[in-house]
């Protein structure tokens, strides 16, 4: 019988660690440390402030290294001892106004930065590229006369030119509208993996890190949060801010008392958790569960405030009589509830998360 063999997971190419940066008395970037495999996309997200553009910049060599060490395929590429200059470094970046230059043509702006290479090289480079992102019947246009998202692809196309071992990308679909930046982030990612370039993507918006990221580091006042794919982000966050960050939570503090939590939704078990244990337990709005009034024994009665239907959803707005307490529940469809209707409500207990109360 032979042994099953699985590949090993390729060697991270760029390699974060440690990194700590301070802008005079403010810590923006707090003990970071990070890796990214060739062809992983990995996000980094946050709130603004965060940290997330100073880690960028410090890997693209626009601010010094002051703690910690940025490597890439082993070489380093900045610590507080050691800075290679931005344009030695295999970087390519593209930023959120990915200004192209106006009086250059598409394949003038791919093949800016590439002066020192043989002419012949930097042409076929830049055939090659530009259909990759299927812009070769631009190649002679201006910018202005190309779409918003046919001038992101020239812009990706200029980040990828000098062929770097890791792409940045900040908050790079952020100047697009809502529609067209859906299919524009496809067709990007799908050009970045095929490319197999380690690639960092900074963005503000969960979504878009859960739809880009192999892996999303999620980072909060400087430091990572949790760095994981994005379903254990979503099903086993670490933190009530991550558990937020991916979805609309109910949420409710309790205490535990005799080994359960006694929450407003009823008492759900807490193995392990010392009686008097103050906890903050949360319930996504999808995983809260409505039922007609006495079918189901583990319901509580609820009223409905108000709903909305969003297309795909119904969200209802619902009160706990007593408490005072308001909750929301998010179901498939189109549900018809009216308000003042009287309902129950169920957490879906195998779901429901506890956290220590902050
Ligand atoms: N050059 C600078 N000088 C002083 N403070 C700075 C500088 N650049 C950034 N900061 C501060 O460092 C912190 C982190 O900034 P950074 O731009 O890295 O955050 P971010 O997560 O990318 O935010 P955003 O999403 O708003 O771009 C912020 O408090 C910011 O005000």
């Amino acid at each position: 019988m032979t042994t099953p063999t699985t590949s090993p997971p390729p060697a991270p190419s760029v390699v974060l660690s440690g990194i700590t940066h301070r802008y005079g008395r403010l810590t923006a970037v707090d003990g970071v440390s990070l890796s990214v495999a060739p062809r992983e996309v990995v996000c980094v997200v946050g709130p603004s402030g965060c940290g997330k553009s100073t880690l960028l910049r410090l890997v693209s060599g626009l601010e010094a290294v002051q703690a910690g060490t940025i490597t890439v395929d082993g070489a380093v590429l900045g610590s507080p001892d050691r800075s290679l200059p931005p344009e030695r470094r295999p970087v390519g970046m593209m930023f959120q106004d990915f200004a192209l230059f106006p009086h250059l043509t598409v394949a003038g702006n791919i093949a800016f930065g590439q002066a020192d290479r043989p002419r012949a090289e930097r042409n076929r480079r830049v055939a090659e590229l530009l259909e990759t992102m299927a812009l070769s019947r631009y190649a002679d246009a201006y910018p202005h006369t190309l779409s918003g998202g046919q001038q992101q692809r020239v812009a990706l196309a200029r980040a990828m030119a000098r062929d770097p071992k890791v792409l940045l990308l900040d908050e790079p679909f952020s100047a697009l509208d809502e529609q067209l930046r859906r299919s524009v982030r496809e067709e990007v990612v799908r050009i970045i993996r095929a490319s197999g370039i380690a690639t960092i993507v900074v963005t503000h918006d969960p979504e878009e890190a859960m739809e880009m990221g192999d892996r999303v580091v999620v980072m909060q006042a400087g430091r990572v949060v949790q760095a994981d794919t994005p379903v254990t982000l979503y099903k086993q966050p670490a933190n009530s801010f991550v558990a937020r960050l991916f979805g609309e939570v109910n949420r409710f503090e309790a205490l535990v008392q005799d080994g359960q939590i006694v929450t407003p939704l009823g008492r759900i078990t807490a193995p392990g958790l010392p009686g008097g244990t103050r906890v903050e337990v949360a319930c996504r709005v999808e995983d809260l569960e409505l039922a007609a009034p006495g079918v189901r024994p583990d319901a509580v009665p609820v009223r409905v405030r108000h709903a909305s239907f969003l297309g795909s959803a119904t969200r209802v707005c619902l009160d706990v009589p007593g408490g005072g307490t308001e909750i929301h529940a998010r179901l498939p469809g189109h549900v018809d509830v009216q308000p003042g209707q009287e309902l129950a409500a169920a957490m879906a207990v195998e779901r429901v998360m506890v956290f220590p109360a902050g």
